[in-house]
């Protein structure tokens, strides 16, 4: 499908929506110096859109609020993705990406990943390159632990570094309210200062010290049952500590969001985006409201979840 991009030129676009982990528990770093996880994803209804149109060269633009603070040269990830099917097939990666930008960027909403998903599916279609979905995971794997959950979004449980991925039952849908912080966290310096605190408190750090990492099965269940009370109740974040050890004004924003009466906090991956949990849309406003007027947070988001990975829209 192609609908016409501001110069007419017919291209694809594809919508992929931002996650939180409403479970991230983190073993010990490995000979490799990732972390393996059981990494509870939940897509949640915020979007980028990546529109994938020919060119004579790769070129790429952003538009959104934190445009400015996204790469335009070839560390992009949207970039990378295309380079890679490309170097795949024996194509020219000639394509202009545009990137809408709506999810914060390194925010731990997995933003990059997701505009890279979108570059991925976006030009496979524009191409007709065909290929499969095993291939596409593999190539987004390829690019980032977070980028296979972008494409395939619903609800899933990622183990390794979080790049394999078994999708899981959701028995409702849930609300939530994301306090978005002025500036970025980088996921690696998040790690290691996790690894730092483990290693401060004598537990060591490495996947000799550390237990494997399990899911919850309280926390499935919620899932499965759509019961947003006892999700609260299990939500948990391994990297939460790290983040707050980094970023430690994110505690007056946690208690901010559940004075207005939110079910639960945590901070969402590797932060600084904070989330909550709430019981509805119209709790979901009320405690976006406090949130803003708390001065805590540079803007709050309402979204729910969850909802489809990566889309190709309809020409429009
Ligand atoms: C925090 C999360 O967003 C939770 O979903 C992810 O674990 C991070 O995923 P991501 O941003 O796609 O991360 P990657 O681009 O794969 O890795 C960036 C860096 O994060 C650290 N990293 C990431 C994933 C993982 N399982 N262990 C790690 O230690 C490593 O230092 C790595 O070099
Ligand atoms: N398309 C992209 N959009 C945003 N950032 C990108 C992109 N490509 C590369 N980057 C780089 O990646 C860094 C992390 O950005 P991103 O928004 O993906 O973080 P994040 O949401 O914290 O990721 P995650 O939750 O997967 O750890 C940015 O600071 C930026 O330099």
């Amino acid at each position: 499908m192609s609908r016409p991009d501001s110069t007419g030129a017919p291209g694809t676009t594809v919508r992929v929506p931002a996650k939180v982990n409403v479970q991230l528990a983190v073993g010990g770093r490995r000979p490799d110096g990732f972390h393996d996880l059981a990494n509870v994803f939940l897509a949640v209804g915020l979007y980028d859109e990546v529109t994938a149109t020919p060119a004579d060269a790769l070129t790429l633009t952003c538009t959104g609020p934190d445009a400015d603070q996204v790469p335009l040269d070839d560390t992009n990830l949207a970039a990378r993705a295309a380079r890679a099917l490309a170097a795949r097939h024996g194509l020219d990666p000639a394509v202009h990406l545009h990137i809408a930008k709506d999810i914060p960027v390194a925010g731990g909403m997995a933003g990059g990943s997701a505009d890279a998903a979108g570059a991925l599916l976006a030009c496979d279609t524009l191409w007709g390159t065909g290929a499969t979905q095993d291939e596409l995971l593999a190539i987004c794997a390829e690019l980032g632990s977070d980028v296979p959950f972008s494409l395939v979004g619903g609800a899933a449980l990622g183990r390794g570094r979080g790049e394999l991925l078994e999708p899981l039952p959701v028995g409702g849908t849930f609300h939530w309210v994301f306090a978005v912080a002025d500036g970025g966290l980088s996921t690696p310096a998040v790690y290691k200062e996790c690894d730092r605190l483990r290693d401060a408190s004598g537990a060591g750090a490495t996947t000799a010290d550390i237990p494997d990492p399990e899911p919850s099965p309280a926390l499935l269940d919620a899932l499965r049952t759509g019961d947003a009370t006892a999700l609260a109740a299990a939500l948990d974040n391994d990297l939460q500590a790290a983040a707050l050890s980094l970023r430690p004004s994110l505690a007056a924003t946690l208690a901010a969001g559940t004075d207005a009466g939110a079910l639960a906090a945590l901070v969402s991956g590797s932060g600084p985006t904070t989330a909550f949990l709430v019981a509805d849309a119209d709790q979901a406003d009320r405690v976006a409201a406090a949130l803003r007027a708390s001065g805590t947070c540079r803007t709050a988001r309402t979204a729910a979840g969850p909802v489809p990975g990566a889309t190709v829209l309809p020409q429009g």
